[in-house]
């Protein structure tokens, strides 16, 4: 698995306001979306795309245009939601879908409980939006409701990574004819003992949605 950790003074400036536990959270959902839109620009530098040839006011001209099937985007609520807007931006043509996970906090196992994404992901690229990646199991779960529709790759986008959800998905997608990859603001130091990450932004979904 490739984990790539976006080195860049901007992504590096936006992440550390956004850990700063004075930022409110209508200052939180808009640094989340320009860090996103970040991210999504390193994260889609392998976007498959086709040849084309259009015609300028003076000639013909030869270009490029996304591939189809577009590919799929698929935030996981309730705090991949506040990503969404900064990934659409760079893909507005993605089709959207939907998974609600939650992660049971006694448990640390996360659960399902919404999907809304094609039957058929044949030859699909997908990215799946989710701001934390602490004990890899929202994700591990995500990811293999997409390969179980015959998606192609799966590239995860988060703001905050943790060592150790790195190394859940790099096992549970070891063999390595389903890709992934994982594109990141930071790799964090650890969890802690009730699974965040350390140092961290806190319950990023609260932070989003204004949860005290
Ligand atoms: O890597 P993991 O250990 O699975 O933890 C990461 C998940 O935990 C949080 O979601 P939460 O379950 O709090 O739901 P929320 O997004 O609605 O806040 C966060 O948004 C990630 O989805
Ligand atoms: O640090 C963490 C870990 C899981 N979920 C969060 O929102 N934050
Ligand atoms: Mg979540």
């Amino acid at each position: 698995m490739q984990t790539l950790v976006v080195d860049h003074p901007l992504v590096a400036h936006k992440l550390t306001a956004l850990r700063d536990a004075r930022t409110d959270s209508p200052t939180f959902r808009r640094l989340a979306d320009e860090l996103v839109t970040l991210l999504a620009y390193e994260a889609t530098r392998d976007v498959r795309v086709t040849d084309v040839t259009v015609d300028t006011p003076l000639a013909p001209a030869q270009g490029i245009r996304l591939a189809r099937p577009v590919p799929l985007v698929v935030p996981i609520l309730r705090a991949g939601l506040g990503m969404l807007d900064g990934m659409t931006r760079l893909l507005p043509t993605a089709e959207v879908g939907f998974l609600g996970m939650i992660r049971d906090e006694s448990t640390l196992k996360a659960q399902t409980y919404a999907t809304r994404l094609p039957e058929d992901l044949s030859g699909r690229q997908c990215y799946v939006l989710d701001p934390m990646l602490a004990t890899g199991g929202t994700l591990a779960a995500a990811i293999e409701f997409l390969f179980g529709r015959g998606a192609r790759d799966v590239t995860a986008i988060c703001l905050l990574a943790a060592p150790e959800g790195i190394a859940y998905l790099d096992e549970a997608f070891r063999s390595g004819e389903r890709p992934i990859r994982v594109v990141t603001a930071a790799l964090d130091e650890r969890l802690n003992e009730n699974g965040y990450i350390v140092p961290g932004l806190g319950d990023a979904g609260d932070r989003l949605y204004g949860v005290v």
